[in-house]
């Protein structure tokens, strides 16, 4: 049995119990049931220079413990005030010691910027979750579904007003997968059975991945130059966690790395409009 298996299994097991302690016509009540989505279509689409969608990860199957000095609401501030385009907040807490509390806080610390709400998603009940939890955006981790539930998912999260990232790692995943449901398409360069992470995997699939999605390179980011070749190359979006939360400051981190590709970008350091 890989991870996957586990961490799919066990989110069974939740969305079980989940759905017996609260119903989904409960969930449709919650306040931010109507809010309008922050799209994170829309940030990237036009983007001038890479944009850094930043994580908020507690822990992960391949790192363990990464950061448990910090809180969702204080980094997550930070990143945006750093210029994170959008955030991604886990919310497994077995795996990733996320929590829905996590989400919340952060998102009442941060109403107005795309959230990610970084999941296993299975079921469409998750989806209620998300959208009454103040979510954006959901995952689509092809290499946990099959087509078919992806396309019903994808049509499902659209319905609730949910933008659709659908995540793959190989061209059989993306071929399979893509469907026109979905609104951008991850590449992640980590493999979720040994958790080795190449950079070549977002170079490899590029090519195959059709010009209307937007597109964004997830996992084992850090480089700015990469970041630089990898967006000149098509990718608007870089999802990035382990990189800033190793550090004690998560955001300072960011800062950084925006500071660099603000340089690569424009050297010469002439007003970018
Ligand atoms: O990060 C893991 O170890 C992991 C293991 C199994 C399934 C998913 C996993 N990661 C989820 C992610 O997609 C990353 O958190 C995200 O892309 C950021 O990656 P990184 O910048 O390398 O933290």
């Amino acid at each position: 049995m890989t991870i996957l298996d586990k961490i799919i299994a066990q989110k069974r097991l939740e969305i079980a119990a989940a759905k017996s302690e609260k119903k989904q016509s409960a969930l449709e009540k919650e306040p931010f049931f109507l809010r309008k989505t922050n799209s994170l279509v829309s940030a990237l689409q036009h983007t001038e220079i890479p944009g850094i969608i930043a994580e908020f990860k507690r822990q992960s199957p391949s790192k363990g413990i990464i950061n448990d000095q910090v809180t969702a609401e204080f980094v997550t501030a930070g990143y945006k005030e750093a210029g994170a385009k959008a955030l991604s907040v886990l919310t497994d807490s077995m795996f990733f010691g996320g929590s829905f509390d996590d989400f919340q806080r952060a998102r009442a610390a941060n109403p107005e910027i795309p959230m990610l709400r970084k999941d296993f998603m299975v079921d469409p009940y998750q989806l209620f979750e998300a959208k009454a939890l103040g979510a954006d955006v959901i995952l689509l981790i092809a290499a946990c579904l099959s087509p078919t539930e992806v396309q019903s998912l994808a049509q499902t999260a659209h319905q609730l007003g949910l933008e659709v990232l659908l995540e793959v790692h190989n061209l059989e995943e993306l071929n399979q997968s893509l469907c026109d449901s979905i609104d951008m398409v991850g590449v992640n360069n980590r493999n979720l059975k040994t958790f080795t992470t190449s950079l070549d995997t977002s170079l490899e699939l590029i090519e195959h991945i059709p010009e209307k999605f937007v597109k964004i390179s997830e996992s084992g980011l850090q480089d700015p130059i990469t970041i630089f070749q990898l967006f000149q190359q098509g990718y608007k979006g870089f999802l990035i966690g382990e990189t800033f939360m190793k550090t004690a400051d998560p955001a300072a981190a960011l800062r950084t790395l925006q500071d660099q590709l603000h340089t690569i970008a424009n050297p010469l350091n002439t007003p970018i409009v």
